[in-house]
């Protein structure tokens, strides 16, 4: 029952029905977009003679499609922002279907180029109205997966499918020219681009949702559009966790355009030519692709505040590694985990800047963000080939070695650098001061530790005492709930089954001799009833408040008794449980492990036997092993201890390990220890608890854990 996989989750993100539409008409138009691209370049060197200006047309084809944005781009977020989004994308797409159409009817470099600029610019149009109206058809938990989605869709899947379609067309060159008379495989492709972009508007124009709250006029135009678009700027530069991203974000681009630009030469470096160059073109959207996919479920429930900053800083160190590389496969290796680590740090960026800012502005950041990103690529692509020329080729003689000193690696060690620099300002930037050590925050998501996530940071810590019939848990629960009070902590005690109002009606039916022909799976189903309620009412209330809360029996008295003692399997228990808790776990377990024998005699000599306790001896022989077998498969969490011994020196090796679990943890403390007494024992012989009530101390504050004397 864990985590919901990734494919339940796309499932569920696509059965939202204006997303699916959204997504396929997008899916389309990247499809076309990247068709386009491939016949433009074609066209554009095409069209003039020799490798210069064939160069040259290419580059100004990219150039002219990455300019607009730089001037136009936060003047078009602030529109998004500002226009009915729909309008807005069904306008862009039928003017881009008729700049596409009419590139091969004209057939000529400067309209080719102008019309170029033209799509571009009206591009930027449409993706911020497009990016902000997505957020609005999903809940925020689907944003990530309906990203992942969008994301392998555009970089991964729409290129390869372009890619074949391109290479189809060029393959059947002639014949289509006598099929279609003065129609080439590069204008078919152009004209299917076109085609791409009337079907996306059709699409969209039959989406109301994408207008939001704009289409009911809701929003009222009360500020000039210049005001409009300084705000958008203000924002961004104002709120700490918008700078980061745009920090971040705009750095991780600068740091991808001194790799692109310096590709080549660090090929050739390597050893290898085109083949390797191409080699490591790929190896950069394999990790793309692999840590937008696989990303999340890696990082889990790392605050993405802090993944961005921390993939970034990733990222930096493997350029700065390559920088360093002197072999194909190493460097290869780095630039899929360099890849892995950007495409972490886009995915998570870009699900943030959907989830936190608001829709009323959210065109204009996610347009701010697209200006500067193109403008750190194109700034990247004029001046590092500039470096790495003056740089030149240097051989530094370190007496034992002849270290090569080249333009490409100092310009990929100042690329390392400043990404890592830009990680920790946009860290520093989005922290939210949250009290968890990075290391420790990091180290506990990968090892998928929810436990000890929640005792970091703040949630409290639980103790759950375990063991059979009579081995003195409610003893130990008592004394270390006395001394955790006697140090100033705040405590509270409580138990299973029966610390509910619920719960005790639940008590009464599963422990009443009277009961008779309760099936184990309807025992099972009341054991869990119980803790749900429990879980739900007592536990929880108290961790979030910071409080040690110890519980006598917890899930493993379920795993024993029904499990191994009515032999229901293991897992069908242990799923009900978790189902019950929500997956909580406690932080240790005690385990007073005894001879049910003593254990029963014990208890026969308190009171007389309940229901539990009059099962044979053979039941509670199983119980015991299970007890074990359970602390043995997971002794860190776990503090077996021989319930022969006495009272005492069982509450004194219970006070070393529980000091040891709190310190440095930050808990409820009470102003002054002294002045709090032990809480009165219940009727039952429970130790005294709060119960349904989840009161907490009204002087309790939260603090570090003060120095524990066991
Ligand atoms: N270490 C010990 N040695 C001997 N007797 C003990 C010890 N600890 C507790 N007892 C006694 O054993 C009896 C059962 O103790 P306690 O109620 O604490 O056990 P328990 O595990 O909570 O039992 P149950 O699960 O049946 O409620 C009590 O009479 C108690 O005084
Ligand atoms: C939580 C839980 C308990 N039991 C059994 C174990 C005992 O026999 C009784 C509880 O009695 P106690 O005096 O309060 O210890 O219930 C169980 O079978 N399954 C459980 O999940």
């Amino acid at each position: 029952m864990g985590g919901v996989g990734l494919v339940a989750k796309l499932r569920a993100v696509l059965r939202v029905k204006d997303f699916r539409k959204l997504w396929l008409s997008m899916s389309l138009s990247s499809f076309g977009d990247w068709l386009g691209l491939l016949a433009i370049t074609a066209t554009a060197t095409s069209l003039v003679e020799g490798f210069a200006a064939a160069n040259f047309a290419l580059g100004g084809v990219l150039l002219f499609r990455l300019l607009p944005a730089i001037v136009l781009g936060p003047l078009a977020g602030a529109f998004a922002d500002r226009f009915d989004r729909r309008k807005t994308m069904v306008i862009t797409d039928i003017i881009r279907f008729a700049l596409f159409a009419s590139i091969p009817l004209v057939d000529n470099l400067i309209w080719l180029f102008v019309a170029q600029f033209l799509i571009e610019a009206f591009s930027l149009f449409w993706i911020p109205a497009k990016d902000a109206a997505v957020p609005n058809m999903l809940r925020k938990d689907q944003l990530e997966p309906a990203n992942q989605l969008s994301l392998v869709t555009t970089y991964g899947l729409t290129p390869v499918l372009a890619a074949i379609v391109f290479a189809v067309l060029t393959s059947m060159g002639s014949e289509l020219m006598r099929l279609i008379p003065g129609v080439d495989e590069v204008d078919l492709a152009l004209f299917l681009n076109a085609l791409t972009f009337l079907v996306a508007a059709f699409v969209i124009w039959n989406l109301p949702s994408i207008s939001g709250r704009r289409a009911a006029g809701a929003i009222k135009a009360q500020e000039s559009f210049f005001g409009s678009l300084k705000k958008g700027f203000s924002f961004a530069g104002h709120t700490p966790l918008v700078r980061g991203l745009v920090v971040g974000i705009t750095g991780a681009f600068a740091a991808a355009g001194v790799i692109i630009a310096t590709g080549q030469a660090y090929a050739s470096a390597l050893g290898g030519g085109d083949a390797a160059y191409g080699l490591l073109f790929g190896a950069v959207f394999i990790g793309l692709g692999l840590g937008i996919a696989i990303g999340p479920s890696v990082a889990r429930d790392l605050a993405r505040e802090r993944i961005f900053g921390v993939a970034i800083v990733g990222a930096g160190g493997m350029v700065l590694l390559m920088s360093l590389t002197f072999t194909l496969w190493i460097a290869l290796l780095l630039v899929v985990f360099m890849g892995f680590f950007a495409g972490i740090a886009y995915l998570a960026g870009f699900t943030l800047l959907g989830t936190e800012v608001e829709d009323e502005i959210r065109g204009r950041t996610f347009a701010i963000v697209q200006s500067l990103v193109r403008a750190a690529l194109i700034l990247s692509l004029a001046v590092v080939p500039f470096g790495v020329g003056l740089i030149g080729r240097h051989e530094l003689d370190l007496g034992v070695v002849a270290v090569p000193v080249t333009g490409e690696r100092v310009m990929l060690l100042v690329a390392g650098l400043m990404a890592l620099g830009v990680g920790v300002l946009a860290y520093r930037q989005m922290d939210d001061g949250r009290p968890v050590p990075l290391l420790a925050d990091v180290v506990t998501a990968l090892r998928r530790d929810t436990t000890a996530r929640r005792r970091l940071a703040g949630g409290g810590v639980l103790i759950a005492f375990e063991g059979g019939e009579g081995a003195g848990k409610s003893t130990q629960v008592r004394r270390l709930q006395e001394w955790l009070t006697s140090e100033g902590l705040v405590s509270r005690a409580t138990f299973e089954p029966g610390a509910t109002p619920s719960g005790a009606g639940i008590r009464s039916i599963v422990l009443d001799r009277a009961h008779t022909g309760i099936a184990s799976r309807s025992e099972a189903l009341l054991y869990a009833a119980d803790r749900a309620q429990h879980v739900h009412d007592v536990l929880r209330p108290a961790l979030d408040a910071g409080e040690v809360v110890i519980t006598d029996r917890f899930v493993d008295s379920s795993l024993a008794y029904q499990g191994a003692g009515r032999t229901i399997p293991l897992d069908d228990v242990r799923m009900l449980s978790r189902w019950a808790t929500e997956g909580l776990e406690p932080d240790l377990t005690v385990l007073l492990d005894l001879p049910p024998e003593e254990g029963l005699s014990r208890a026969r000599g308190r009171a007389v036997a309940d229901r539990l306790e009059s099962e044979s001896l053979e039941f509670h022989q199983r119980v015991r092993q299970t007890f074990r077998a359970l602390a043995e498969a997971a002794p860190d969490r776990y503090l077996v201890l021989d319930a022969r011994q006495t009272p005492e020196e069982i509450a004194a090796a219970i006070r070393v390990r529980v000091a040891e679990l709190l310190s440095g943890l930050p808990l409820q403390t009470l102003p002054q220890p002294s002045a709090a007494g032990a809480r009165p024992a219940s009727p039952d012989g429970h130790a005294g608890h709060d119960g349904a009530h989840g009161r907490h101390h009204p002087h309790a504050q939260t603090g570090a854990t003060p120095q524990l004397h066991p």
